[in-house]
């Protein structure tokens, strides 16, 4: 069985075991045990502290895992990157306090800055010339200015309101972090090689149907081409007869992105009943 390294709680959980179910993995339901067999695919999932997960791919524990971008930079084990996987949103950055005067990077020389952090901010010092003392500590980054423990904070910011609440401001965003699939260059067995191809292929299907909606509408035959001009479709979109001879229904896939302003134009020159539906999975 392939072995999966996720995290047991916390930020990655919710959006991990999400994506899991929608590529159809059902898990066994085992309470409070840490490694955890699914039920009609070939791969077990192992619970771990998200710090852990790195390092149990690297050293074989686990074949793959789920952990954030900074957490993998940060470790610097030998594992490679398989895929992004788009939730989990963050980003590293150095924050000061708001009332301070800030003149660009140099400001950090001499500075104190506290971090969980430690490695991915001497490589960024070190890259811009800086020269600044490196506190770690492992939580609560953001009191660290308030309390005099340190001048300055580099740590996971997503909606600001840590930094906010804690009178910081963000001065340098260093790394965009998002959820990755990690895998190691140790060879598998036929049996889990096979598992995460397909594992893969799966999670291909549901990230693409993520961004993307399908869109049913009802017709005027007459209007067919100016609808079938609005809607790129995937190959062509579907048209399909109806009772009224004079109408027609037409299927097709569209870019959420584009979705409002396509049902608005789709309206304008005579689409009725027009049904918006998720898709779970799409395959090429
Ligand atoms: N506010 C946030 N918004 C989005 N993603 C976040 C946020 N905070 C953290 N993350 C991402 O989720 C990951 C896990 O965050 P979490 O806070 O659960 O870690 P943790 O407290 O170290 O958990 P653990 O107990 O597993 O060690 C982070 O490494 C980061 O990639
Ligand atoms: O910019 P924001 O949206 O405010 O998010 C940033 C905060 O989120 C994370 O902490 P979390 O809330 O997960 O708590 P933790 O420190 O216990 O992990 C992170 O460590 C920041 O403190
Ligand atoms: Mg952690």
């Amino acid at each position: 069985m392939l072995r999966i390294a996720v995290q047991s709680k916390g930020r990655l959980y919710d959006e991990t075991m999400e994506l899991l179910k929608a590529a159809g993995i059902k898990l066994v339901a085992v309470k409070r045990t840490l490694l955890v067999p699914s039920k009609n695919f070939p791969v077990e999932l192992l619970f771990l502290r998200d710090d852990d997960i790195p390092d149990s791919v690297a050293t074989g524990t686990a074949d793959i895992g789920i952990v954030g971008l900074n957490e993998v930079l940060e470790k610097h084990q030998r594992v490679n990157m398989l895929r992004k996987l788009g939730f989990s949103r963050c980003r590293l950055s150095l924050a000061i306090p708001k009332d301070a005067d800030y003149n660009g990077p140099a400001w950090f020389n001499g500075k104190k800055i506290a971090t969980s952090y430690p490695r991915i901010l001497a490589s960024y010092l070190k890259k811009n010339n800086l020269d600044a003392d490196i506190h770690v500590i492992s939580g609560s980054v953001e009191i660290a200015p308030g309390i005099g423990l340190s001048d300055a904070i580099f740590d996971i910011v997503s909606s600001g309101g840590t930094l906010v609440s804690n009178n910081l401001k963000e001065v340098e965003v260093v790394l965009p972090s998002e959820a990755v699939l990690i895998g190691s260059d140790r060879q598998l067995d036929d049996e889990k090689q096979n598992a995460l191809d397909e594992l893969l292929f799966r999670i291909e299907a549901v990230k693409t149907a993520e961004t993307r909606k399908y869109v049913l509408m009802n017709v005027p035959k007459s209007r067919l081409k100016a609808v079938l001009a609005i809607l790129p479709g995937i190959k062509s979109p579907t048209v399909l007869p109806l009772a009224d001879d004079n109408w027609c229904s037409v299927h097709s896939v569209i870019e959420e992105k584009t979705l409002w302003t396509s049902i608005n134009a789709l309206k304008a020159v005579g689409a009725e009943g027009i049904l918006v539906l998720n898709i779970e999975e799409m395959v090429p």
